[in-house]
């Protein structure tokens, strides 16, 4: 089936001028010489939108969005590329934008919905559903030059949402209402989503995207750099806000390669005596999980003692911002480890991974006495992140149930 929107491979340009001066010269000279730099605010988009979708768009301030969203609704148009809409678009995108500011609120919804296409009468028709959503009393009937930005909003979004659009497109407008407005709004972008509106959502709220929207976009610095269901992109995406950790392809491997990189050599006793033991090799089954996942850790380590007493292997999960989440180690367990020269290997597993989303870190160290001389320690020898469908908030799922007592 075709999409309801369909973007392929766009680029938009803005011609950045030093001075303003400047693009009255270039427009003036005779010789054609350029005056401007050349910036791609979006560099080879594709992207198909089908009916009843609802996607959130995310990226930082300066990613793109709002030109994306200029670029679908037709205010932009696109350097090169091509946009296919098929159905009537309803926007909010800037405050104000298509609102007159002498008119009245009330001529404000006229203008409006006549230039998307309805007939006075057809505006009638629903004017009492508009300004009982907007509530906004008596200004209805007041110029809108007079109105704080949250009437605007209210206004704007009553008109926007009231319109019976195809598409919907909601540009940041809910940030400047209360609660209670952003909750009426989101019921009623919900309703319009469940007639089978297509709806697309910027908001730097990433809960609200991950439960509103069932698909997300990721735009950074003008291209899309993960796209998928709006759960999983919007723990990438807040992950990398919080740690810049860059976005990596979802494959999973077997036991993928080892971060510390060693070389399978034969095993040979390092010439330094102080040095006991030595972790060789950290392995994950996989550097991207969901929550209740198995995670495997394999630690490959040497012994170059005859007899190590007390052998201890740790394994800890750390953020990247070394909050520490979970350690345990063989000796508090009571397991026993290979403690005789040579080559050793020794799997942790967690059956079922309790983390919700984000970026975590793995630890691991061998010690002797009880864990109080450290032998070799491989600090954030691993990384792994978690992407989840919206499960739960928080840190770690934790068993739990519900009793409704009255
Ligand atoms: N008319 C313009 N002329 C030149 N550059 C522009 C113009 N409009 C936008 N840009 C630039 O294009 C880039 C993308 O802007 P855009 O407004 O689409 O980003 P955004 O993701 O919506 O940001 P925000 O979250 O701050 O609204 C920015 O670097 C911006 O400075």
């Amino acid at each position: 089936m075709d999409g309801i929107i369909e973007i392929k491979n766009v680029v938009k340009t803005y011609k950045l001028y030093d001075k303003p001066l400047e693009r009255l010269k270039e427009a003036l000279s005779f010789t054609h010489k350029i005056y401007h730099k050349e910036f791609k605010a979006l560099n080879g988009i594709s992207l198909k939108v089908n009916k009843g979708d609802a996607i959130g768009i995310l990226g930082k301030n300066g990613s793109g969005k709002s030109t994306l969203l200029k670029l679908i609704t037709g205010v932009l148009s696109p350097t090169s590329g091509t946009i296919e809409v098929r159905g009537k678009i309803s926007a909010i995108l800037e405050l104000g934008a298509g609102f007159n500011p002498e008119y009245s609120g009330k001529e404000n919804i006229y203008l409006n919905g006549l230039m998307m296409g309805y007939t006075r009468e057809e505006i009638d028709q629903r004017m009492n559903d508009i300004i009982s959503f907007a509530d906004i009393g008596d200004f209805i009937e007041q110029p809108v030059k007079i109105y704080s930005s949250g009437m605007f909003a209210r206004l704007a979004f009553a008109v926007s949402i009231n319109v019976e659009p195809d598409i919907l497109i909601v540009d940041e407008a809910l940030a400047v209402g209360d609660v209670r407005f952003q909750t009426k709004c989101i019921d009623k972008m919900k309703e319009l989503k469940s007639q089978g509106t297509t709806i697309l959502f910027v908001s730097h709220a990433t809960e609200q995207v991950k439960r509103f929207c069932n698909n997300a976009i990721w735009l950074k610095d003008g291209v899309i750099q993960a796209t998928g269901e709006s759960s999983e992109i919007v723990d990438l995406y807040e992950d990398f806000m919080k740690y810049s950790t860059e976005y990596k392809s979802g494959k999973e491997t077997q036991l993928e390669q080892s971060v510390l990189e060693s070389p399978q050599i034969d095993f040979v006793k390092p010439d330094d005596p102080t040095i006991l033991a030595s972790i060789t090799n950290v392995k994950l089954n996989k550097e991207r999980f969901k929550t209740f996942d198995e995670l495997i850790v394999e630690v490959e380590y040497e012994v170059y003692e005859d007899i190590i007493d007390d052998l201890l292997l740790g394994v800890a999960i750390y953020t990247p911002d070394r909050e520490y989440i979970f350690g345990p180690n063989t000796h508090l367990e009571k397991i026993d480890i290979p403690n005789t020269l040579g080559r050793h290997k020794v799997q942790y597993i967690i059956p079922s991974l309790p983390l919700l989303g984000g970026t975590f870190c793995i630890d691991v160290g061998i010690f002797n006495n009880e864990g109080i001389v450290c032998l070799s320690y491989k600090e954030s020898a691993k990384e792994f992140v978690i992407t989840n469908k919206y499960i739960s908030e928080g840190l770690v799922y934790m068993k739990h149930r519900w009793e409704v007592i009255q």
